[in-house]
C-alpha cells in the first residue's frame, strides 16, 4: 500500500483510495487455519462454471480441474455453436484434442462431468434458455470467466460488447445463484499498461462504462471507428482499454460477490502440464516463433533491456484454480497480478530458432532483435521486402499468381500490433501472488505449481518452439531431416544469389569505370591490410 494514499476500509477488507483505486490489504495479512481443505479438497463436489472453455486457456483449466480435481461434481461449460459445428459438436471435438490425453488415461469417462450449455455472449441475457439458468442458478458454486475477444484490432463496438457488456451479464446471472461462492474475472496485465508501475489495485476506468454504452448504442460504425483512437488515448488497442472497463465493471460488484481477479501478463505454452510445449494458437509469441521458424520473420523491434513477460499457460490456471479456492474461502475480494516472478529476457526469445527446423522454410530461420526503430526499418527493407518482391516477381514470370508480398503485408500488421509490448517494459507489484504462494500446502504447491522461479528459460523456450510445431502447425518430428535438407538447400541458393550479384554488380558498375575500379582497389587492399594487422597482432599475443 502507498503511504501517500489516505485510505478507508470498507467490510470487504477491500480498501477504497482518495484517488479512486481499490486495493487489498486484508488478503496479504490473511493466515490459512491448518484444519482448511486443500485445493482439491476444496473443488471436490463443487459445480463450476466457465466462459471460454474452447478457447486456449479455457481448455487447460478444464483439463487441470478434470485431472488435479478428481472428485470435481460438474463443469458447465458455455459454448456457442461456430463455423458450422453445432456445440455439441464443437464439445466432443475438444474433449478428443490431445491436451486430454492424460484425463482420459485416468479417467475415461471424464466427459460425463462435462455439461455444454449454448450461450451467445453478445447477445441479450446471453443467449441461455430459462431452464438452463434455472439450473446454473441452483447449482454453481464457482464461476471462471474466461471469454473474452483477445483481438488487437477489434472495432470498439464488438470489444466492448463481449469483454464488457458480456461480463456485466454473467455477473447478474451469477447474483442469482445461490450457492455462489467465488466469482474469478480473468483479465490482463496489460489491462493498465497506460502506467509504468502497476498495482494489485482496480484503478479508476478511464470512462463510465455505462456512459460509454449508452454513447455507443446509437453511434453508427463509421463514427465509433472516428473516434476510437480519443477514446482508448495511451491505451494501444480496444483490447486493453476494454479490459480495463471490464475490471472496473467487476469490482463494481465487491460488497455482493466473492471476486477474484487475475491479470496473466503474455501467456505461451505449457511448461510441464499436461505435457511441455502445448500451446494451440497463434496469438502473441507463438505467431513470432512461428512466422520467425518459418523464415518470414527476420527482424522485430523489441527492447533488449526490457524482459518478456512470459507466462506459461499451466501456471496461469493453477494461480487461478488456486485463487478460486482462497477467495471462495476468505471471502475476501481479491486482485491478483501477472506471475513472473522470473523474467525472461528478449534475447534468450529470440534465440530459439534453428535447433527443432520448421519444414519448408521460405528463409533460413535468422531473426534479429533490435530497439532501434531505423535498424528495424533497413532490415525490413532488406530481409524482407526485397526477397518478397524477387519472389513474387518469380511466381509472376512462371505463371503463378504472387502472395508473398501480401503474406509480409499481413506480417508487418501482426508485428505492428505486438511492438507496443515487445519495445517497453513495465513493473507490477506481485505481492498478492507470493502470498497465495504462502499459503499452500507443501502438496498444493506441488500440484497447483505457480513458481516460474524454478523455470529454466532457454529450455522452455526450446519446448515451446518444438509445440508450435507440432500442436499449432501439426508437422512430425520425423521429418526434421528433411526441414534440415531444405534449409541447405536454401543456404546454397543464398551463397549462389550472393556470389551472382557481386558478380553482377561488378560487371555493370566496377568493371565499366576506372574511378569504380580504384575504389574497390583501395577498399580491398584496406581490407587486405586490415586482416594482414590482425593476423599478425594475433600471431604476437600467442
Ligand atoms: C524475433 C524472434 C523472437 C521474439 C519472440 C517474442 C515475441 C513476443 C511478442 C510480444 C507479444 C506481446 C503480446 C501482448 C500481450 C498481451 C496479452 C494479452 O493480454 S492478450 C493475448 C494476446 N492477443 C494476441 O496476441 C492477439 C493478437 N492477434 C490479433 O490481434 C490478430 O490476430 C491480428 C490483428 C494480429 C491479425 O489479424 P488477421 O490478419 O485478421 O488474422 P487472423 O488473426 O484472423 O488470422 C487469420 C488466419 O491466419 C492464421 N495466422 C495468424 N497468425 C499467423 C502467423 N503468424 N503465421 C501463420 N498463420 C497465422 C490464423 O490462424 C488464421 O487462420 P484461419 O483460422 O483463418 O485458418
Ligand atoms: N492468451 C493470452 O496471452 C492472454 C489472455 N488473457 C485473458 O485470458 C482469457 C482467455 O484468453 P485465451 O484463452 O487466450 O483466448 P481465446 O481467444 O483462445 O479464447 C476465447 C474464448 O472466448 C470465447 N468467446 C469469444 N467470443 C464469444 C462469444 N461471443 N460467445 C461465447 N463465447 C465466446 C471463445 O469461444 P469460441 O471458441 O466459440 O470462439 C473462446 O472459448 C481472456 O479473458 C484474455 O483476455 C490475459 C492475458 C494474456
Amino acid at each position: 500500500m502507498s503511504t501517500e494514499l489516505s485510505e478507508s476500509q470498507d467490510l470487504n477488507g477491500l480498501e477504497q483510495a482518495t484517488d479512486g483505486t481499490s486495493r487489498l490489504t486484508d488478503i496479504c495479512s490473511g493466515t490459512v487455519g491448518n484444519s482448511m481443505a486443500s485445493i482439491a479438497e476444496y473443488y471436490a463436489g463443487k459445480s463450476v462454471l466457465i466462459t471460454g472453455a474452447t478457447g486456449f486457456m479455457g481448455k487447460v483449466l478444464v483439463e487441470k480441474l478434470l485431472r488435479s480435481c478428481p472428485e470435481v461434481k460438474a463443469l458447465y461449460i458455455l459454448v456457442r455453436p461456430k463455423a458450422g459445428q453445432s456445440m455439441q459438436q464443437r464439445v466432443s471435438d475438444m474433449m478428443k484434442c490431445k491436451l486430454f490425453d492424460r484425463v482420459r488415461e485416468d479417467n475415461p469417462d471424464f466427459y460425463q462431468k462435462i455439461i455444454p450449455i449454448s450461450s451467445e455472449l453478445t447477445q441479450p441475457g446471453l443467449a441461455i434458455s430459462p431452464e438452463d439458468v434455472e439450473k446454473l442458478s441452483a447449482c454453481i458454486n464457482i464461476v471462471f470467466h474466461c471469454a473474452a475477444t483477445i483481438r488487437f484490432d477489434e472495432p470498439l463496438k464488438h470489444a466492448l460488447q463481449l469483454n464488457v457488456i458480456a461480463t456485466q451479464q454473467l455477473l447478474s446471472l451469477a447474483h442469482q445463484m445461490h450457492h455462489l461462492e467465488a466469482f474469478i474475472h480473468i483479465s490482463t496485465a496489460y489491462a493498465n499498461c497506460n502506467r509504468k508501475h502497476i498495482d494489485e489495485v482496480i484503478y479508476p476506468p478511464p470512462v463510465e462504462p455505462k456512459k460509454l454504452i449508452e454513447s455507443l448504442e446509437w453511434m453508427d460504425d463509421g463514427i465509433v471507428r472516428d473516434i476510437t483512437p480519443r477514446l482508448i488515448s495511451d491505451r494501444p488497442n480496444t483490447y486493453t482499454y476494454t479490459k480495463a472497463l471490464a475490471e472496473y465493471v467487476v469490482q463494481q460488484e465487491q460488497h455482493r460477490l466473492n471476486i477474484g481477479i487475475i491479470r496473466p501478463s503474455i501467456v505461451g505454452a505449457s511448461w510441464q502440464e499436461p505435457f511441455p510445449g502445448w500451446i494451440d494458437n497463434f496469438n502473441g509469441p507463438s505467431g513470432v516463433f512461428i512466422a520467425a521458424g518459418k523464415g518470414i520473420l527476420r527482424t522485430m523491434r523489441a527492447n533488449n533491456d526490457a524482459v518478456a513477460d512470459l507466462i506459461p499457460v499451466d501456471v496461469v490456471i493453477n494461480l487461478t484454480l488456486a485463487a478460486g479456492w482462497y477467495t471462495a474461502v476468505h471471502r475476501l475480494v481479491n486482485g491478483k497480478t501477472p506471475g513472473s516472478l522470473s523474467r525472461c529476457e528478449w534475447l534468450i526469445l529470440g534465440r530459439e530458432g534453428g535447433r527443432n527446423p520448421l519444414e519448408q522454410a521460405f528463409r533460413r530461420p535468422n531473426a534479429n532483435i533490435t530497439s532501434n526503430y531505423l535498424i528495424n526499418q533497413y532490415w525490413i527493407l532488406v530481409s524482407h521486402k526485397f526477397p518478397a518482391l524477387i519472389y513474387d516477381l518469380i511466381l509472376r514470370l512462371t505463371g503463378q499468381k504472387p502472395q508473398m508480398m501480401r503474406i509480409f503485408n499481413r506480417l508487418h500488421k501482426a508485428i505492428g500490433l505486438l511492438e507496443y509490448f515487445s519495445s517497453q517494459d513495465w513493473e507490477w507489484n506481485s505481492e498478492n501472488m507470493s502470498m497465495l504462494m504462502s499459503q499452500l500446502t507443501p502438496e498444493d504447491r506441488k500440484t497447483f505449481n505457480f513458481d516460474v522461479r524454478q523455470l529454466n528459460w532457454p529450455e522452455y523456450i526450446e519446448n515451446y518452439c518444438i509445440g508450435t510445431k507440432k500442436y499449432v502447425l501439426n508437422e512430425d518430428m520425423s521429418d526434421i531431416p528433411a526441414a534440415r535438407q531444405h534449409l541447405r538447400k536454401l543456404r546454397n541458393i543464398r551463397y549462389t544469389f550472393n556470389t551472382l550479384l557481386v558478380v553482377f554488380i561488378w560487371r555493370v558498375f566496377i568493371a565499366r569505370s576506372q574511378m569504380a575500379r580504384n575504389i574497390w582497389y583501395f577498399v580491398v587492399s584496406l581490407c587486405f591490410k586490415f586482416l594482414s594487422y590482425f593476423r599478425a597482432s594475433s600471431t604476437l599475443t600467442n
